[in-house]
C-alpha cells in the first residue's frame, strides 16, 4: 500500500501493521491537535521522572501507571466524541452535542481528578520523607 492510498483508505485494515500504523497516525493525530493532550503528556512525563528518583515501589507504579492511562484515554474518548460530534452537527449549536461534549469532558475531568489524588497519595509522602532527611 503507497502513502497516497494509505491516505484515502476506507476499507478495513488487512494485516496487524497496518492497524498498529493506524493507531499510531491516532496518536500522533491526539498529539498534534489536543492542547490538553500535550499537557497531559508532560505532567505524566515529569511524575514517571519523579516516581524514578523516588525509588517507588511495584505497587506505587501500578497506581501511578493506571492514573496515567486513565487520563490519556479518557482524553482519546474525548477527542472520538468531540470529531463525531463536529462530523454529525458543525457549528451548529445543539443540545445533544451540547451534552455530548460537556460528558465527554467530564470524563476527563474525573480521570485527572484521580490522577492528582493518587500522584498525590504517592509522590507527597515520600518527597516529604526524602526533604526531613
Ligand atoms: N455544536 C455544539 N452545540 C452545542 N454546544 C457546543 C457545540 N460545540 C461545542 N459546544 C460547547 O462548547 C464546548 C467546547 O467545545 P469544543 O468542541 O470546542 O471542545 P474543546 O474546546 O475542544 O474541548 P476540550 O477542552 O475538552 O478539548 C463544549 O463542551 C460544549 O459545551
Amino acid at each position: 500500500m503507497d502513502s497516497n492510498e494509505k491516505k484515502t483508505q476506507t476499507t478495513k485494515n488487512h494485516t496487524f501493521w497496518q492497524s498498529f500504523c493506524h493507531a499510531k497516525d491516532g496518536l500522533v493525530a491526539l498529539y498534534q491537535t489536543e492542547r490538553n493532550f500535550r499537557k497531559h503528556t508532560l505532567a505524566a512525563i515529569l511524575a514517571i521522572g519523579i516516581g524514578v528518583w523516588l525509588h517507588l515501589t511495584m505497587n506505587q507504579w501500578l497506581w501511578l501507571l493506571l492514573a496515567i492511562f486513565l487520563v490519556f484515554i479518557s482524553e482519546a474518548v474525548n477527542t472520538i466524541v468531540e470529531s463525531i460530534v463536529d462530523l454529525l452537527v458543525g457549528h451548529q449549536f445543539d443540545g445533544l452535542a451540547k451534552k455530548a461534549k460537556d460528558v465527554a469532558a467530564a470524563g476527563v475531568l474525573m480521570a485527572a481528578a484521580f490522577a492528582v489524588v493518587v500522584g498525590l497519595l504517592i509522590l507527597a509522602p515520600s518527597i516529604w520523607n526524602l526533604l526531613q532527611k
